[in-house]
């Protein structure tokens, strides 16, 4: 049998957030309530656990009850001790000698995400980008149903791209509120995004994924995220940069990651940004 939750043990015997010597969980931390929790949980992390969630789901979908931290890890591409690190920030420790139980984990980590209601999406913008978008037949399996498109080109106009007619920017606020939208995925170009955007929350999106080159202006309640590949690009080649570069520090022990002074894997104290070295085969596992 498999226990999760608050108080219990990792695969090591010891809860994961607790020096190994420490007294029992229960009597040497108190464990927060899941709402601090969940705002505790670094933004890498958040991440990562949709990673999780995307294989996990791929094991139940197999048939597999049980899971341990290195397989999960491996199938995740991170290590073990990451992994057991992100999954105590939702409160979810395994079992010694058993590792996690896949279906409990899965609502554990969909609850924690907020995936325990269906989210409807709205495109707007059907151009190269939109026309992506509404294609990509994944985003229904991921609880993100694809329920409307927009777009200002007559042309476009009811015609259907991944089945769903594009309707007119007109339209936004009267169709978002009918279809129950509550993420908008921006993909027009830069002018007229932030009309857009104000039509979207409007119509009670709360959530924006911004592919648009600008900074929008939205209220408090509203959350958005900018896509921008080019600058995960740029984040790419520093990590290049930084690698080349301490290839030349340490001699002779080139790919080492003998971390820059100031302690840490980064010397910034933040251990989620930095890159790790796996046991998977003797290979370099990233999140
Ligand atoms: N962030 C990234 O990594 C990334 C990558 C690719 C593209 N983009 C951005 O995504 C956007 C779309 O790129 P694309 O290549 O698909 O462009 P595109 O020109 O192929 O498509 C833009 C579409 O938006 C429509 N449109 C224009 N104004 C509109 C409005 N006010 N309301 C609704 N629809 C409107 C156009 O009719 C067109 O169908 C651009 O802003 C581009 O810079 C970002």
């Amino acid at each position: 049998m498999t226990a999760h939750g608050e108080g219990e043990r990792d695969e090591a015997g010891q809860p994961a957030d607790v020096p190994s010597g420490s007294g029992s969980p229960a009597e040497s931390i108190a464990v927060p309530a899941a709402r601090e929790r969940a705002r505790a949980i670094p933004e890498a992390a958040v991440a990562r656990l949709a990673v999780y969630l995307r294989v996990l789901s791929g094991l139940e979908e197999r048939g597999t009850g049980t899971v341990s931290s290195e397989e999960l890890a491996a199938f995740a591409g991170v290590n073990s001790a990451k992994l057991r690190k992100d999954l105590s920030y939702i409160g979810s420790y395994g079992t010694r000698g058993v590792g996690y139980d896949v279906a409990v984990l899965i609502g554990q980590i969909e609850r924690t995400l907020g995936l325990t209601k269906k989210h409807r999406v709205a495109v707007a913008g059907i151009g190269n980008l939109g026309h992506a978008l509404a294609n990509y037949g994944g985003f229904l399996n991921r609880g993100f149903p694809v329920a409307a498109l927009f777009d200002l080109d007559p042309d476009l106009l009811d015609v259907p791209v991944g089945g769903i007619p594009v309707s007119s920017v007109d339209d936004i606020v009267e169709v978002c509120r009918e279809r129950e939208v509550t993420i908008g995925v921006i993909a027009t170009p830069t002018e007229g995004a932030q009309d857009v955007c104000d039509r979207l929350v409007e119509g009670g999106v709360v959530c924006i994924l911004n592919f648009a080159p600008v900074v929008l202006q939205v209220p408090e309640h509203v959350e958005v995220r900018k896509v921008d590949l080019a600058v995960e690009m740029q984040i790419l080649s520093f990590h290049v940069a930084r690698r080349n570069q301490e290839a030349m520090v340490v001699p002779g022990v080139a790919g080492t990651d003998a971390g820059p002074p100031g302690g840490g894997a980064n010397g910034n104290g933040n251990s989620d940004s930095a890159p790790e070295r796996g046991d998977v085969d003797g290979m370099v596992v990233r999140p």
